[in-house]
């Protein structure tokens, strides 16, 4: 299967939910709430997810979806379900034909709110199954920093097609990543990356617009023939990812570069189109299962791109197994050629542990 309607239609998703996201950013209220596992949760990813969803129910229908939200606290909440509304009802693609691909906009508030709910599909390994995080990297979102609107479709288990809105990576796929990028991001000229991968047909990356879709250019991870002088990405939250650990393996590759920290699925963009090399995500605590939306298009697009994607053992991502990565723990995205090299260097720093 070539995969191209739901590649287009994803595409248009993110596009269009990272306008609603955008004006979130630099808006002042960003309408932060707590979850019941203390994440931070805004106006902008309710906003985002209910984007997203309206338009895969509009164009495929029978298909479940994986979404980290719920619309309990707008249930609950008539003054934010009401600034959720005001944002999702205005959102629209400047592109009339675009716009009526993905369904045009939400008919109501209600309808809002079981939109929202429809991402609550237990997931697994039948099936069509969307994972969907409508923003990823919440924190650095308020932080102002990096975040990325992430979509994809597994069939049966295993992921066929992932797209990335990232509003606040440069465009330029060769721009060298500096230690500023997760800092103070602006959606300035130039900026504004959508990323994308179907399995087999490679990946590639174009400039996020506000209508029709622009041109896609092939990307592809760097080749790194030293290690020791390969750039390393990483969370910029310690709680999300073990730095210290991270930082052991560096110095063990002979790494001398400080780490690039940026927080959410724009470490996978930035690694698949060449700007940094390697992306290491460590556990800090043994229970914490990694879900399914935070990985599912960012491991498409870096293996797509020329990457191996595994956990801290050495074993493939494993999206079959429901919302979490439940048979997994730690992430090490590489290019090919020296993922080997570096998963001994994690093996060897977590065994002496
Ligand atoms: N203890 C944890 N370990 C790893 N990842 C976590 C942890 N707590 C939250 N996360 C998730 O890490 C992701 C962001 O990662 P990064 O630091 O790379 O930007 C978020 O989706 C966040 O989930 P949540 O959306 O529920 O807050
Ligand atoms: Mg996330
Ligand atoms: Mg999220
Ligand atoms: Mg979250």
């Amino acid at each position: 299967m070539s995969y191209q309607q739901e590649l287009n239609i994803a595409l248009l998703a993110v596009q269009r939910a990272s306008l609603l996201t955008k004006r979130v950013f630099h808006s002042h209220t960003k309408g932060p709430l707590s979850k019941s596992d203390a994440s931070p949760v805004t106006i902008g990813d309710f906003g985002a997810q209910a984007l997203i969803i309206s338009a895969l129910q509009h164009a495929f229908a029978s298909d479940e979806i994986v979404a980290e939200e719920e619309a309990k606290d707008l249930r609950e909440n008539e003054g934010l379900r009401t600034t959720v509304w005001d944002l999702v009802k205005e959102v629209r693609l400047r592109d009339d034909a675009a716009e009526e691909q993905i369904g045009g906009g939400v008919k109501n508030a209600d309808i809002m709110m079981d939109i929202i709910d429809k991402g609550n599909s237990k997931g697994g390994a039948h099936g069509r199954i969307w994972a969907l995080d409508p923003i990823d990297g919440t924190k650095g979102f308020l932080r102002g920093g990096q975040y990325a609107v992430c979509l994809a479709l597994m069939v049966d288990g295993d992921v066929k097609v992932g797209v990335l809105g990232c509003p606040n990576l440069p465009v330029d796929d060769s721009a060298p990543l500096d230690s500023k990028v997760g800092e103070n991001a602006t959606d300035a000229e130039g900026m504004g990356v959508l990323f994308a991968a179907v399995q087999g047909q490679g990946a590639t990356s174009r400039p996020l617009t506000e209508g029709a879709l622009a041109q896609p250019k092939k990307i592809a991870m760097k080749s790194v023939s030293d290690i020791s002088a390969a750039t390393f990405c990483e969370s910029v939250e310690a709680g999300h990812s073990s730095h210290s650990d991270q930082s052991q393996i560096a110095q063990k590759l002979g790494i001398t570069k400080p780490s690039v920290r940026m927080d959410s699925q724009a470490k996978y963009g930035s690694i698949a189109r060449g700007a940094g090399d390697v992306y290491l995500r460590l556990p800090v605590r043994k229970d914490y299962q990694e879900k399914i939306w935070d990985h599912a298009a960012g491991d498409l697009i870096v293996r797509e791109a020329g990457g191996e994607v595994t956990d801290a053992e050495g074993n493939r991502l494993d999206f079959s197994k429901g919302r979490t990565l439940a048979a997994n723990k730690g992430v090490v995205a590489a290019p090919e050629a020296v993922h080997k090299e570096v998963l001994d260097a994690v093996k060897s720093v977590l065994r002496n542990k």
